[in-house]
């Protein structure tokens, strides 16, 4: 089934309302960050998760269904997977939400966290909305109407020359010996091309809007998942940026690996000095017990 609206402009309600959705989850994580933090480990012992991942998914999600009725939508949320629903895209209508990307940021005060929501039909990302909440910037992007950081129109870097470039990528949660060595192994060749500077603010939201701000040229990662990415996606693209995937071929929202670039020539220039090593789809299926 493909699903389409009558009306002229379906999805600007819906659009309208993840903005509204973001900055409320914002200010939840702002307040929670004033007082004690639990912390409990999910995938690995670096792969935190707080309460307030969990009470800030429930209320975006809560949100979003009392708006536009349970059925029609469907949801893709960190927390949510991390408790057994399934990741899959369908061609339904599917939130895909990180209610809090940074987690680890989060934990340890360091200043960058952010609510991401983004919204895909027919598998296609419509729009995307990035709330930085702790430096309190809104970041928007809706499918052919350009990227905005709090109404702002923002534009990715016109630089073409990799010597001139700022270049991110992250570490991952991860630490399996051969992963980190490639990891290291490449952000070495990137920076002895040699780059302007490495930087990672923590979270993949955070970076692509980096990206869209003409911040720095690239950001790419082996490891993230579609929830860190999906609204970044939407927004690096609305800003004139491309997303490819570390092989060069096109993107892949469940992949769990990308490149996110201010041009094809950054991006390829990238490209040739990735050492990939292998993460599990998104859409895998689960496996059996
Ligand atoms: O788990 P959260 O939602 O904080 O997200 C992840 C970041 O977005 C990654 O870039 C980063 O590399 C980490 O994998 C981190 O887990
Ligand atoms: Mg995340």
């Amino acid at each position: 089934t493909s699903y389409r609206s009558t009306m002229e402009d379906p999805w600007q309600k819906a659009y309208d309302f993840a903005v509204t959705v973001a900055r409320k989850a914002g200010e939840v994580i702002r307040k929670a960050g004033e007082s004690e933090i639990k912390v409990s480990t999910k995938s690995s012992t670096v792969d935190l998760v707080t309460k307030t991942d969990e009470r800030v998914e429930k209320i975006i999600i809560g949100s979003l269904k009392e708006e536009f009725g349970e059925g029609t939508h469907c949801f893709i949320g960190e927390e949510s997977v991390a408790k057994g629903e399934p990741c899959i895209l369908t061609h339904k209508p599917t939130w895909i939400i990180d209610p809090v990307d940074g987690t680890t940021n989060f934990v340890h005060g360091f200043p960058f966290v952010a609510v991401s929501i983004a919204f895909a039909v027919n598998k296609q990302l419509e729009f995307g909305v990035i709330y930085s909440c702790l430096e309190d910037k809104m970041y928007k992007a809706r499918n052919g109407k350009g990227a905005y950081c709090d109404d702002e129109l923002i534009q990715v870097s016109d630089v073409k020359d990799i010597n001139k470039s700022i270049i991110i990528s992250e570490h991952g949660t991860d630490r399996s010996p051969e992963k980190v060595k490639k990891i290291f192994s490449t952000m070495q060749k990137i920076l002895c091309i040699p780059v302007h500077g490495l930087r990672g603010s923590g979270t993949a939201a955070t970076n692509m809007c980096l990206v869209a701000t003409g911040a720095v040229e690239a950001f790419f990662e082996i490891g993230i998942h579609c929830w860190d990415i999906a609204a970044g996606a939407v927004i690096v693209k609305e800003a004139g940026g491309v997303l490819l995937d570390v092989d060069g071929g096109p993107f892949d929202l469940m992949s769990r690996r990308m490149v996110s670039a201010n041009n094809e020539v950054i991006a390829r220039r990238i490209i040739k000095e990735i050492e990939i090593f292998s993460a599990e789809r998104d859409d895998a299926p689960i496996q059996k017990k």
